[in-house]
């Protein structure tokens, strides 16, 4: 990456009498001052050690480096600031759970010509949930030290020996890659280390702990407690509804299987989660499919069953599900395995199938929507695409709303005669 302001190393002196602190730029200026900075860094550093049989041993055939430790300096660069560990975040993701990256300054480590070198290695873990190494090369003239890293088989090489330095390179790697520095033959060769570590992002507490924000604080948990125990509201129990306002991916086979998705959310989704889970002490995240097109053809089939008079009456109690009841399709399984929406022919015959739950894992459920329903304004995600026989067979596609979206189920006793009152959250 290319660094327009220079990377600012400042040390102690070393002298206690002397409290004094010492400053090197980088990339080094050619003025005397600059250069002789640099020159007081390099002779600042100590001889680097390396790990030997639990013993810490300085052996310069297998390890030629100066270090200073994290204690003894300190440096505007940030990794964080350049969107470093944001990369490693996504793109060292550990499978079904979505951890956050935390990044400890290590070392400042200089390998310098002739024979600089570390041979081959492993980072010593320093403790359970430290998962890589960091390493970022400062920019600075060098020649040759190549960096090595290795694992199951597979070698890759990072060299970022130049003449002319004007960038910042860097790499990561998982504690269990060997690595080693080759020799640097010329110049010196400016590291800064971290280790890495797995870190749960700020909302995995928020989504577990419902004690992380003291909920009388917000103003909505508050409303949302007197609505739900209202005996007016939904007094024979119903099903709850928050389209999530921010976007959250979800469509893809891995984000749809993860199950860790409400930990994930943001702002006041995941206040509203909280509350409900509070509340409820049943919410659930997912996809809502959009829904629109087929309440357009339902309320068509509904119109030509009019016409024809099945059974010569309306009681018009469909159409007061397309008019009054905010009625949207939710995907309750994962995207990934669900079968497509039926066609609309096909949904007629689903609408009174006996166990719906057996033909398709889109299911239509009347929702209460606490803020609204999702609709085309809002960012989605294909989510199914089909053939819809109709006269003519055509491709047919359903969205869900980008994101992910939280279902709430909750059975809230009202009274001894009604059922519950089920909600459900729904967001994206
Ligand atoms: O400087 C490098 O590229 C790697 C350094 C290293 O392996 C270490 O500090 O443990
Ligand atoms: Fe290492």
């Amino acid at each position: 990456m290319v660094n327009q302001d220079p990377v600012v190393v400042r040390w102690d002196s070393g002298k206690p009498e002397a409290n004094q602190t010492l400053r090197a730029n980088l990339p080094v200026a050619d003025e005397q001052a600059s250069q002789d900075a640099f020159a007081q860094l390099l002779a600042a550093c100590q001889p680097a050690t390396f790990g030997k049989g639990g013993e810490k041993v300085l052996e310069e055939s297998y390890r030629k480096a100066g270090k200073m430790d994290a204690s003894q300096f300190s440096t505007n660069f940030n990794p964080y600031e350049h969107g470093i560990i944001d990369t490693l975040a996504q793109a060292l993701v550990r499978g079904e759970y979505y951890p956050g990256i935390r990044a400890e300054l290590y070392n400042l480590n200089i390998y310098s010509g002739p024979s600089g070198k570390f041979k081959p290695h492993v980072d010593t873990p320093l403790s359970k949930d430290q998962m890589g190494s960091l390493v970022v090369c400062l920019p600075y003239a060098y020649m040759g030290g190549r960096l090595a890293v290795r694992h199951a088989g597979r070698e890759v090489f990072f060299n970022w020996a130049t003449e002319t330095p004007t960038t910042i390179e860097w790499a990561a790697f998982f504690s269990d890659c060997e690595h080693e520095v080759y020799e640097v033959t010329s110049g010196h060769r400016l590291m800064l280390t971290y280790n890495l570590y797995w870190a749960n992002p700020g909302p995995t507490n928020m989504a577990d702990d419902l004690d992380a924000i003291n909920p009388s604080s917000i103003y909505f948990f508050d409303a949302l407690h007197d609505l739900i125990n209202c005996p007016q509201f939904l007094p024979t129990g119903g099903r709850l509804g928050f389209t999530c306002t921010h976007a959250y991916p979800h469509a893809t086979n891995s984000s749809a299987r993860n199950e860790n998705i409400h930990r994930t959310l943001k702002g006041v989704d995941m206040l509203v989660y909280q509350a409900l889970k509070r509340l409820t002490n049943s919410v659930q995240v997912t996809s809502v499919l959009d829904d629109e097109e087929y309440q357009y053809q339902q309320h068509i089939w509904e119109s030509d069953d009019d016409e024809e008079g099945d059974d010569g009456t309306n009681d018009g109690e469909e159409d007061e599900d397309i008019a009054t009841c905010q009625t949207t399709v939710y995907v309750q399984k994962s995207l990934a395995t669900a079968r497509p929406v039926l066609h609309h022919e096909d949904l007629r015959h689903y609408e009174r199938y006996p166990d719906p739950a057996a033909f398709t894992n889109f299911q239509r459920q009347k929702v209460m929507w606490l803020n609204w329903a999702p609709d085309h304004t809002y960012p989605r995600e294909l989510a199914a695409a089909f053939i819809a026989y109709g006269n003519e067979p055509t491709l047919k596609a359903y969205y869900s709303t980008l994101g992910n979206h939280c279902r709430t189920q909750a059975r809230v006793g009202m009274s001894d005669t009604n059922s519950g009152c089920v909600q459900t959250f729904r967001a994206h």
